[in-house]
C-alpha cells in the first residue's frame, strides 16, 4: 500500500512584464519578473483518485498571476507575493497554503548624456532580486528576500594563513590575494500574521534590500580580509543591525579562483609573488563558504 506523502503544483517560469508610465512627467518605470506559484490543501484525490474537481488549473493560476500584476503593485516583490499567495488561500476554501517564488531581473535605468533616461534601460548584470513567500492559512505569511548572482573581485587586501597545514596541505598561506565571488545573500523576515501586517511594513523592504546590496559591497570592498567566512560575517551581523524586522541573514559565496602561473620557462619571467601580474582564472573546482547568521540568544544548528 502505498500513500502519498506530500503534494504541491501550481505554474513556474510566468514571465511578466509590467510600465508604470507617469503622465505628468513622461518618466516610465519597469519591472521584469519571473514568477513560479505553487498551491497546497485538500487536492490529494487529483493524484490518488484522477479527481480533478478539486484542481485549479495551472492555466488559471498563470491567468492569476497576470491579472494580480494589473491590479496590483508588484514592488516591492514581497508585497506583490504576499498578496498573490493570500489571494489563492481565500479564493479557494480547499486551498491552505500558497508557495511564491519572484525573481525579479535588474533593468537599470539608462543615463544619457550625463540624465536619467525616461524610458530606456540596462541590464547591466546578471543579478536578480529574489524572494519567497510562504502563505500558510492559520499560520502566516513567511518571507525570505535574496540577491543573486552578484558578481564581485577585489585585487588585493585579501589574505588566508594560519589555517591548518598537515601531510593533505599544499596550499601556501597568502597575505595579498585575488577574492572573487558571485554573492547569494538571503534574509529571512519574522513572521507576518497577515496580509495587512505586510502591508503595514511595506515601506521597509526596498531600504533592506538596499541596505544589503551596499553592505555586501562595502564590506567586500573595505575589508582587509582574513578569509571568506570572516567577511561574510562581518556582512551579516552589519545588515542584522540594520534591520531590526529580521531574524537571519544567510551568505552563500563560492570562492572563484585565481591562479598565479609561472613564466620562468620565458627568458626568466617573473610572474609569482610580488611579481605576479598574469593569472589563470579558474572555472572548477572552486571553493564554497556558507553560513547564516542570527542574533544572539537565537539556537544556533552547528
Ligand atoms: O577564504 C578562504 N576560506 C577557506 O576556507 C579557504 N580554503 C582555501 O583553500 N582557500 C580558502 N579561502
Amino acid at each position: 500500500m502505498s500513500a502519498l506523502a506530500a503534494a504541491r503544483y501550481g505554474k513556474d517560469n510566468v514571465r511578466v512584464y509590467k510600465v508604470h508610465r507617469d503622465e505628468k512627467t513622461g518618466v516610465q518605470t519597469v519591472v521584469e519578473m519571473t514568477v513560479c506559484v505553487l498551491l497546497e490543501g485538500d487536492i490529494e484525490t487529483s493524484y490518488t483518485k484522477a479527481d480533478n474537481s478539486v484542481v485549479v488549473a495551472t492555466d488559471s493560476i498563470k491567468n492569476t498571476i497576470y491579472i494580480t500584476a494589473k491590479q496590483q503593485p508588484v514592488t516591492p516583490p514581497e508585497l506583490f507575493g504576499s498578496i498573490l499567495g493570500t489571494h489563492f488561500i481565500e479564493k479557494y476554501g480547499h486551498i491552505h497554503a500558497a508557495h511564491v517564488n519572484i525573481v525579479t531581473h535588474r533593468w537599470v535605468r539608462m543615463d544619457v548624456d550625463g540624465k536619467p533616461h525616461p524610458h530606456s534601460f540596462v541590464k547591466d548584470s546578471a543579478e536578480t532580486r529574489n524572494v519567497q513567500v510562504d502563505v500558510v492559512e492559520g499560520q502566516g505569511i513567511d518571507i525570505n528576500s535574496a540577491i543573486q548572482g552578484l558578481t564581485v573581485l577585489k585585487s588585493t587586501n585579501s589574505q588566508f594563513w594560519g589555517f591548518i597545514r598537515d601531510e593533505y596541505t599544499t596550499l601556501k598561506e597568502t597575505w595579498d590575494r585575488i577574492l572573487s565571488t558571485d554573492v547569494s545573500a538571503s534574509w529571512q523576515w519574522r513572521r507576518f500574521a497577515r496580509l495587512a501586517d505586510v502591508q503595514a511594513n511595506a515601506a521597509q523592504f526596498n531600504p533592506a534590500w538596499e541596505a544589503a546590496r551596499s553592505i555586501t559591497l562595502k564590506t567586500f570592498a573595505e575589508d582587509n580580509s582574513a578569509s571568506v567566512q570572516n567577511t561574510m560575517y562581518k556582512m551579516g551581523e552589519q545588515i542584522l543591525a540594520r534591520v531590526p524586522l529580521l531574524e537571519t541573514v544567510e551568505y552563500s559565496l563560492p570562492n572563484n579562483h585565481y591562479f598565479e602561473v609561472d613564466l620562468s620557462w620565458h627568458k626568466g619571467t617573473k610572474n609569482t609573488g610580488k611579481d605576479a601580474e598574469v593569472y589563470a582564472p579558474q572555472s572548477n573546482p572552486n571553493g564554497l563558504i556558507k553560513c547564516t547568521v542570527g542574533r544572539s540568544g537565537q539556537k544556533a544548528k552547528l
